[in-house]
């Protein structure tokens, strides 16, 4: 799995190259979008600027061929029947009109770079001159020269006048199919090409599309791995913390009665296994550090500490003892605020043949110990302290449960308390003690088992702590011994 900051620098690239990418593709969509805009535009002006004008100006031009050929039908007709010169010669210029207007349609006609044919512009040279010989004819001004220009006008001329007009018309319907073919294809050709542009932006927008979802997946896969993972992170964090609250006594910070019942099952089951191993070892005195002891603590005469000095100055007690408490455990032990001023040590790894050293420690400790209550003077308290072991019997670890353990040690609590207070009480079974003959599991059959010599209660023998050098062992003044049961109710 990729570190985090290598997840961010792969993200940070990917973004990167998807930019690339994406502003590549705009440029080479907006490139082709401009060359095909101009491309169709250019077609569409050529049909719309040269061909379509010129188109009107041929129909144009065979339209006015038309009338000059009416024109001049009438005119021919006018001239049989009233052959006067000056006639003739009016006539004539109407002619050279017309004849001017057939050469700016010519012109026309030439400018749409469709050659004419070659007969037009021979008839027309020839049409010319026919009608300057007329002039020239009539110029003369004689009756004999004016017939003859009138023959000429209505025969040689207007043949050649009538060539002209054909070769025209020809060439401006040739003109006309040829301009509506090209118009035509060029309209298919515009068709053509906006299907094309169609399509390509389709298309290429849909690339575009394709690859922007593409890449949004390529950059956002690992930037939801990071997200995904910090928010994980978060939540595990928060719910570590919710574990942490749920588990922690807000005035001593120890661990509380939920968390040793939610950790006891554990340590249990590695005391069992840890006894069970040793047992195959066939060790006979049992001598080994695989027991846990229960231990539990609570300090004397509280209430007159909340009476006297009031519930804060019981509060800073109960958090001077919590340091106590830790200071004198190990750190593989748990130290817990089994509720108001009592408190629970589960010590694992002990041996319970040298295990009232401990125990002998955490009472010392506390007498010792000057509470400083915010007062003008700190107070001197003391502990009582009740403790068994689990496995309660060691030659039958699975007989009794770790609660059966913790009730007790609760039990020589209370004890320890009859017995003066500040002192150890412990309990432990007879080593002939049969657990076959009768289930043990309910706190009141103990005082029984007590007076039965079954179970032993071991007390710390209150002389033989005073003034101990420190450097003395507890277990050396530890004696096991059977005491007459008393109950928590006579204290
Ligand atoms: N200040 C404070 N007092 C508490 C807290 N929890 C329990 N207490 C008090 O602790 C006192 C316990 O008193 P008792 O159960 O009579 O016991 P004791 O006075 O210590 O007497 P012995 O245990 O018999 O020596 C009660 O007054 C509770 O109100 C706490 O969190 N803070």
């Amino acid at each position: 799995m990729m570190s985090t900051s290598t997840d961010r620098f792969s993200v940070l690239a990917r973004l990167m190259i998807s930019f690339g990418a994406l502003a590549m593709l705009t440029g080479l969509i907006g490139g082709v979008g401009i060359w095909a805009f101009a491309r169709m535009t250019t077609t569409f002006q050529t049909v719309a600027t040269q061909d379509v004008p010129a188109l009107l100006k041929l129909e144009q031009a065979q339209s006015e061929m038309h009338q000059v050929i009416l024109a001049e039908r009438s005119l021919l007709f006018m001239q049989t029947a009233t052959p006067t010169a000056q006639e003739t010669l009016q006539k004539h210029a109407e002619h050279l009109a017309q004849l001017d207007v057939l050469w700016q349609q010519y012109m026309v006609l030439n400018k749409t770079k469709i050659a004419p044919p070659p007969t037009f512009e021979k008839a027309l040279t020839a049409w010319a001159n026919a009608s300057r010989d007329v002039i020239k004819i009539l110029s003369e001004d004689t009756p004999a020269a004016r017939r003859d220009a009138v023959d000429l006008s209505l025969s040689d001329a207007a043949e050649k006048y009538n060539q002209v007009l054909n070769a025209l018309r020809q060439m401006t319907q040739q003109q006309v199919l040829s301009l509506s073919e090209r118009v035509k294809q060029e309209h298919q050709m515009a068709d053509q090409m906006e299907k094309m542009i169609f399509i390509f932006v389709v298309g290429t927008f849909g690339l575009a599309g394709g690859l922007a979802i593409w890449l949004a997946r390529w950059v956002g896969g690992p930037l939801r791995q990071i997200m995904v993972a910090a928010r994980t992170q978060e939540l595990n964090n928060a719910n570590a913390l919710l574990f942490d609250q749920s588990n922690t006594d807000s005035l001593t910070q120890l661990k509380n009665r939920r968390f040793l019942e939610t950790t006891m099952q554990g340590m249990t089951t590695s005391t069992l296994k840890a006894h069970r191993a040793n047992q195959h070892k066939n060790n006979p005195d049992h001598q080994t550090n695989h027991d846990l002891a229960l231990i539990m603590i609570d300090v004397d005469h509280f209430k007159h500490v909340n009476d006297q000095f009031g519930h804060h100055a019981g509060d800073l007690v109960l958090q001077q003892i919590a340091k106590i408490l830790q200071k004198a455990a190990r750190d593989s032990d748990t130290v817990v605020r089994w509720g108001g001023e009592e408190f629970l040590i589960v010590a694992s790894n002990v041996n319970r043949h040298k295990f009232p050293i401990l125990v002998e420690r955490i009472r010392a400790d506390v007498e010792n110990h000057h509470f400083n209550i915010d007062t003008h003077q700190p107070i001197r308290l003391t502990c009582s302290v009740g403790f068994a072991f689990f496995p309660f019997i060691d030659q039958h670890p699975e007989v009794c449960s770790w609660e059966y353990a913790a009730s007790l040690a609760d039990y020589c609590l209370y004890l320890a308390k009859n017995n003066g207070r500040n002192t150890w009480a412990g309990i432990c079974p007879a080593s002939d003690f049969k657990p076959e003959e009768r289930p043990i599991n309910l706190v009141s059959d103990i005082p029984h088992l007590i007076e039965q010599q079954r179970l032993i209660v071991l007390l710390r023998q209150q002389s033989a702590f005073v003034s101990e050098p420190a450097n003395s062992t507890a277990h050396e003044h530890f004696a096991p011994q059977a005491i007459n049961a008393i109950s928590p109710s006579t204290s």
